[in-house]
């Protein structure tokens, strides 16, 4: 997969390829992005053309904002590969594209990139006119216009899934993704005071685009060298501390190698409970043995 950074004057491609394109942000992989994403490699597989997914970075590029992202885009990178697009089209938000008209933008896709065929969802606009847009793509490529994916009567979108972040509710974000929230990173050295109370934790340095779900204690499922194994989470500043920072940390059930500096990814399969500020460390671990018998019920009822 190539990674082109979108100039309206460079990026020619050959010329001896159809191509297909898929339009919107892309700040995430929903349902919704998935049919859209499914649709257009049938095409793909169809007719041999390339495709090209145009996605947003985790930055905005008019007041040079980083921007926290469900699947920051690195990890969006991956999945893309894994689906074999032949490119990604990375659009930066700032004043230099924003000002290119749609004309403009349709004849680049047009004459740069070769493409013959656009994927959109139905709700899909270049601006506020979306349905001039819809017939401006209509009269320049076979449009494929996909019908908007809802669950419980609301369209799914990026946004909804960050509110139910928000508030936690992460079973629900996993109906709306089709698959777990998750966040990745190389593991590294804590404060080691799990260790000395029997819970040693994986403290996961995670990428600072990540956009976190509510601070929780969560039960997790954890990849450690393409094996999984259950966990609890932990994601809080640690009130029972004073002036920590956010950790992303998780007791690995049944786990004891070393595995600081390792690339592992947390799944977060369902909320326990809010992080609480305890007045000694003695009952904090108290809570985190009653959080581990819970946990290992739930595990043994899925089984
Ligand atoms: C299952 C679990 C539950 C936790 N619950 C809380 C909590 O309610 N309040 C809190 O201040 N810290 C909580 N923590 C975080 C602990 O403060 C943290 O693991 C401990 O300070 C050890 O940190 P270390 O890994 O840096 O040594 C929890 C951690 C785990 C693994
Ligand atoms: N629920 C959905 N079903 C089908 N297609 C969708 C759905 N949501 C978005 N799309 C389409 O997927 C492409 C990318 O969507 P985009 O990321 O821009 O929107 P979004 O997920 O609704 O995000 P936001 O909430 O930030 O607007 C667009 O073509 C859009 O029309």
């Amino acid at each position: 997969m190539q990674i082109i950074d979108f100039n309206i004057k460079d990026n020619k491609l050959e010329k001896n390829n159809e191509r297909i394109i898929i339009l919107g942000k892309f700040n995430t992989l929903h349902l919704g992005h998935q049919k859209l994403l499914n649709k257009a490699i049938e095409l793909k597989n169809k007719t041999n053309k390339e495709l090209i997914i145009m996605v947003y970075p985790d930055f905005n590029g008019f007041n040079k904002k980083q921007i926290k992202n469900i699947l920051p885009l690195e990890e969006r990178i991956k999945i893309f590969k894994k689906y074999n697009v032949d490119y990604l089209l990375l659009f930066e938000k700032n004043a230099k594209n924003y000002q290119i008209t749609r004309e403009k933008f349709i004849k680049y896709l047009k004459e740069k990139l070769n493409v013959t065929d656009v994927f959109v969802g139905e709700n899909f606009s270049f601006g506020k006119n979306k349905l001039d847009d819809l017939i401006l793509l209509n009269n320049n490529f076979n449009l494929h216009l996909i019908k908007l994916v809802y669950y419980n009567n609301q369209i799914i979108s990026t946004s909804l899934i960050k509110m139910l972040l928000d508030e936690g509710a992460i079973e629900d974000v996993k109906k709306l993704l089709g698959f777990n929230y998750f966040y990745s990173g190389k593991v590294v050295h804590g404060m080691g005071i799990g260790k000395k109370y029997k819970t040693p934790t994986a403290n996961v340095n995670v990428n600072k685009n990540l956009y976190p779900p509510m601070q929780g204690i969560y039960l997790s499922k954890v990849l450690i060298d393409n094996k999984y194994y259950y966990g609890i989470t932990s994601i809080s500043n640690n009130p029972t501390f004073k002036e920590r920072p956010i950790t992303f940390e998780t007791h690995i059930f049944n786990f004891d190698q070393d595995i600081y500096d390792q690339l592992i990814y947390v799944e977060l399969i369902k909320f326990m409970r809010e992080p609480i500020k305890f007045t000694s460390i003695k009952k904090l671990f108290e809570q985190i043995e009653i959080d581990k018998k819970d946990a290992i019920m739930f595990i043994n009822k899925k089984k």
